[in-house]
Order: structure tokens, then sequence, then C-alpha cells
């Protein structure tokens, strides 16, 4: 298998993929064209922020199965895209996350003390100490826009350096806050009040052009910005007039709306510092990344759950080892329904009781669905793309959780209607860690979830079982297990059977001759 790796990724990342006995092709940053061509045969695609990663370039990849980005933000990869092809994207969440807040602390002391500029006039020889008068960093205040793990970090060392920190994240926990002696406030509080303004967050369309024309107007006149994390969240023409006006007293920024910059009228106003892209580029965070994101290719192309995706449910730790058996559980309740279904489905239900009510349901949902519809679309539906398959195809998904059991400690129950018929079933894990069948369209049952089985609805009256057995026995196939589910003498029964081997076409149609018998569907998990 074939991992492409651009951008210039770590070698010991790219030594993790070949000692997995990956073939491994590195080079640097690739336009659209020269990607579309480069990636047609890989399974892996890496990169950092350089290469962008569009929707054309991953509909030219015949094979590709993972998007690795060796970084944090995957604004520069078509994520949706990669989604509906059914392919992970991965990135390295933690890597760079000190290194990215060092070049925070760095940038807003450069931008404090003036030392770029004071660097650069000193290196044209003239000695210049009255235009390059600082302001100190102790007593002020950091708004940290965005508390995330690069926000939180920033916050830490501007405690140290004995500033007061204020943050506006709508979505931190209060109490973390408080751990780390921030005060959380609304976004209009936070920028009032901040003497340096640092934003941590990705660039999303909500947060594109945050700081706006009017939020940079709320700003203290002589307040300093930051951007080390995208380009775009301030308004780089709204900071250019805020800058020039004399609102916004410096600007520190690492990032910009365009990149590479090549020109900017931000470039032409001394108090407007700049690096390149740096955030992350310490070696330390280089190598952190590569092996974090090599790491989950090797796993994902050797079909194993991977750490860091951006576009499936993650489950990890003890976590991951309760959900297993019930993942696999959910994904044969679905395969299995699809196989019984004759009608085009409309509508999906899973819904979780007992202990397993108390996780996210959506690893569940999306092993469900894929074993619903791979019977249907094959390779074309996987974890990834499943609810998104499913949604397309117009299916109605329905979740629901609760707490209350009676007779499992765990049960998965799915419901498939289709346009003509509807079937419910239900499986758990029992105590050996074994999936099984307990209920079919109503029907107790207790039968494993694997292999030939028939799905025989009869009449409950003598002398249907023997003939179905014969008929079975007739085309030579073994029976293994069978189990006869019925409400009520007399009415209607199912007849759920586990077979050796596949069941030809001659015998089921062998089965629907018995009497009483009123169809027969054969599965296979
Ligand atoms: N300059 C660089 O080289 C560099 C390096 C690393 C990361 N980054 C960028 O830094 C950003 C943050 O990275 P991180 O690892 O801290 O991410 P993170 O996911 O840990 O934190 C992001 C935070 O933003 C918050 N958030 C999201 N939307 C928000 C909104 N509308 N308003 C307020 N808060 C919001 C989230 O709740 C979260 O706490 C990313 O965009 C990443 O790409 C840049
Ligand atoms: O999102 C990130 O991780 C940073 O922006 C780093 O980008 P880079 O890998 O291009 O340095």
């Amino acid at each position: 298998m074939h991992v492409l790796a651009l951008d210039g990724i770590d070698e010991r990342g790219l030594a993790i993929l070949r000692e997995a006995g990956l073939e491994v092709t590195a080079a640097g940053k690739m336009n659209e064209e020269e990607l579309k061509d480069a990636i047609r045969d890989s399974e892996a695609l890496i990169v950092r922020s350089a290469t962008k990663v569009t929707a054309a370039a991953i509909n030219a990849a015949k094979k590709l199965k993972i998007i690795g980005r060796a970084g944090v933000g995957t604004d520069n990869i078509d994520v949706t895209a990669a989604t509906e092809r059914g392919i992970v994207v991965v990135n390295a969440p933690e890597g760079n996350t000190v290194a990215a807040a060092e070049h925070t602390i760095a940038m807003m002391l450069a931008l404090a003390r003036n030392i770029p500029q004071a660097n650069a006039t000193l290196k044209q020889g003239i000695w210049e100490k009255k235009k390059y008068v600082g302001v100190e960093l102790r007593g002020k205040t950091l708004g940290v826009i965005g508390l995330g793990k690069i926000g939180r970090e920033v916050a830490r060392r501007a405690r140290g350096m004995e500033m007061k920190v204020m943050a506006y994240d709508p979505y931190v926990d209060p109490e973390q806050a408080t751990r780390l002696e921030v005060e959380l406030a609304s976004l209009e509080t936070v920028l009032q009040a901040a003497d340096f303004v640092t934003v941590h967050l990705p660039l999303t369309n909500e947060t594109r052009h945050l700081l706006g024309r009017e939020e940079l107007k709320l700003l203290k006149p002589g307040a300093r910005v930051l951007n080390v994390a995208r380009g775009g969240i301030i308004d780089e023409a709204a900071l250019y007039e805020a800058l020039k006006a004399g609102q916004v007293a410096g600007a520190a920024l690492d990032v910009f709306e365009e990149e590479p910059l090549k020109a900017s009228p931000l470039l032409e106003l001394d108090n407007v510092i700049v690096t390149p892209h740096l955030g992350a580029s310490t070696e330390e965070a280089q190598v952190a990344v590569a092996v974090e994101v090599a790491r989950d290719v090797v796993r994902c192309l050797k079909g194993e759950p991977v750490l860091n995706a951006v576009n499936i449910p993650v489950v990890r730790g003890h976590v991951a080892e309760v959900l297993r058996p019930y993942l696999q559980l959910a994904e044969k309740l679905g395969s299995f329904l699809a196989q019984l279904m004759e009608s085009p489905i409309i509508a999906a239900e899973i819904c979780c009781n007992g202990e397993l009510a108390q996780y996210d349901l959506a690893p569940l949902t999306s092993s469900f669905l894929k074993g619903l519809l791979r019977p249907l679309l094959a390779d074309a539906v996987n974890y990834v793309n499943a609810p998104l398959v499913a949604k397309k195809r117009g299916i109605r998904i329905r979740e629901k959780k609760s707490r209350e059991m009676e007779y499992f400690a765990n049960l998965i129950s799915v419901k498939v209607e289709g346009r003509r018929e509807s079937h419910r079933l239900a499986g758990t894990v029992n105590q050996a860690g074994e999936p099984r069948l307990v209920n079919l369209d109503g029907y107790s049952v207790d039968a494993s979830p694997a292999g030939h089985m028939l799905v025989v609805p009869h009449l409950d009256r003598p002398r249907i079982i023997g003939p179905v057995g014969l008929a079975i026995g007739d085309h030579k196939v073994n029976i293994a297990a069978m189990q006869v589910g019925r409400q009520e003498i007399g009415g209607e029964a199912v007849m759920l059977i586990s077979v050796d081997s596949e069941v030809p076409r001659e015998a089921l149609q062998a089965i629907r001759q018995v009497d009483g018998v009123l169809d027969v569907r054969y599965i296979y998990l």
C-alpha cells in the first residue's frame, strides 16, 4: 500500500509508515493538478497546511482510505468530500499545542517590546531607544478567544507572567476555566476589557471574521491583537483600518487569509509584526505530529480503529473496550434486517437499553447503518459515510436510549421500515462476550448472529418443522441450530435456523412449498 506524504512531514513519522511495510513517497507542497495525479493510486495521503486537498483531488483518488493532517486545522481539506467518499480524515490534535502556545507568548512579548522592529533597525546601524519604548505584560488583561488546548496553554503561561486572563468560549467547562484562574465572559466584555486579545479557534463559517469592524471598535484604544490560529478569524481589512486609526496599537500575525502571504497593506505598518505560519514549527512539534498521524494511518490501513478521526465518532480507552462487541452486534443487526427487507428502506431506528444508554450512540448508529446499507451498496459504504449515505437516500434515522431494562444488562433493538413492511430485531452481548439475537419481530429467539441463516415465518401447527428440516437436508445442507418463536398457540410463528453452508435456491423453493410456511428468507452474516 502507498502513502503520499506532502508538505515536509518529519522523517520520524515516515519511518513508522515504512516499518509497517507501507511504500512512502515524500514531497513538498502540491497544487491541485499535481495532487490529482500523484494521489490516484495511493491508499493514504498526509499533509500539513500548505497543500489544499480539494474535492476534485479526493475524487481523483481511486483507492484512498485515509487523509492525515500532521497538525490541528483541517480547513485545507475538503472533509465533506472525503466523508462522502468514505475516507477517514485524521489530525494530530495535541502534538503542536505547546509550540503554538509558546509562539503566541513569543509574539505577545515581541509585540509589547517592539523586538522585531528594534532588531531590524539596529541591523541597519540605527541605535534607536526612544522610539521602541514598550509596555509590560504584568498587570495587563489578556483576552483569550477560544479556550481550547492552545488557548488554555496560553492562559496558563500568561498567568505565570502576572497577567489577568479573561476568555470567551461558549463551549468550555466553566470549572476548567476557574481552575486556570481565567474569568469567562461574553465576547463583548472580553474585548472591552482586554489590553491584548489572542484568538485560538478553528476557522469555520461561524468563526470567519469573528473579529470584524464592529468587534474591533469594542477594543480599548491602544489594545494589541494576536492571531496564531487561522487567517480569516480576524478580518484583515478591518484590522488594517483599526491600526491606521490608532484604535489598535499593534498586531502580531502568524496566519493570513491568503497563504503564502506575498503582499498586504498590513505589511506596510510598522506596528504589525508577522511570521510565516510558524506556530507549529518546532522540532519537537513536527516530530510529535508526524508520529501521531503516521500511527493513525498505519492503524487505518491495518483495519484497526483510528484515534484522531475528525469525520467519524471516535471511541477511546475503556469505552472502546466496552463498546467493541456492541459495535459488531449493531452492524450484524443492520445487515440481518437489510436482508429481511423486500421494499426500499425509508426509516431506521436504533434503541440502546441498559448500561449502554450512558454512552454516545453515534458509533453504534454508524455501525448499524453500515450493516443496513452494505448488502445494497457493498464497498461504497463504510463507518465514515454510512450516516451521510443513509440520509442522502432519504432514510429517516432515529436514535433512542433508555437505562431501563427487564431481562438483559444491555440490549440493542433496531427497527427498519420499508415502503411495504417493517421488521424489528434485538440483540445483546452475553456474559461470555458473545453476541446473541434475542428477539425477531416480537418473537423471542436465542441465536448467534453469524454465518448462514434462514428465517421462516409459518403457522403454528403440527407437520411444519419436520418438512422444513427435510427440505433443507434434501439439498445437503446441515442444520446447526433451530429456534421456534411464537406468541400464541396456533397463531403465527417464526423459525430461525442456522445452517452450515449456503442454502441453494431450490431448497428455498422447497421450503416455501411446505404447507403452512408463509415465507422464507436466507440471511448471510
Ligand atoms: N499557527 C499555527 O501554526 C497553529 C498551530 C496549531 C494550531 N493552530 C490553530 O489553532 C486553532 C486552535 O487549536 P486548538 O488545538 O486549541 O483547538 P481546540 O479544538 O482545542 O480549541 C478550539 C476552541 O475554540 C472554541 N470555539 C469553537 N468555536 C468557537 C466560537 N465560535 N467562539 C468561541 N470559541 C469557539 C472551542 O470550544 C475550543 O475550546 C486551530 O484553528 C488550529 O488550526 C495554529
Ligand atoms: O493547524 C495547525 O496545526 C497549524 O496551523 C500548523 O500548520 P503547519 O503544519 O502547516 O505548520
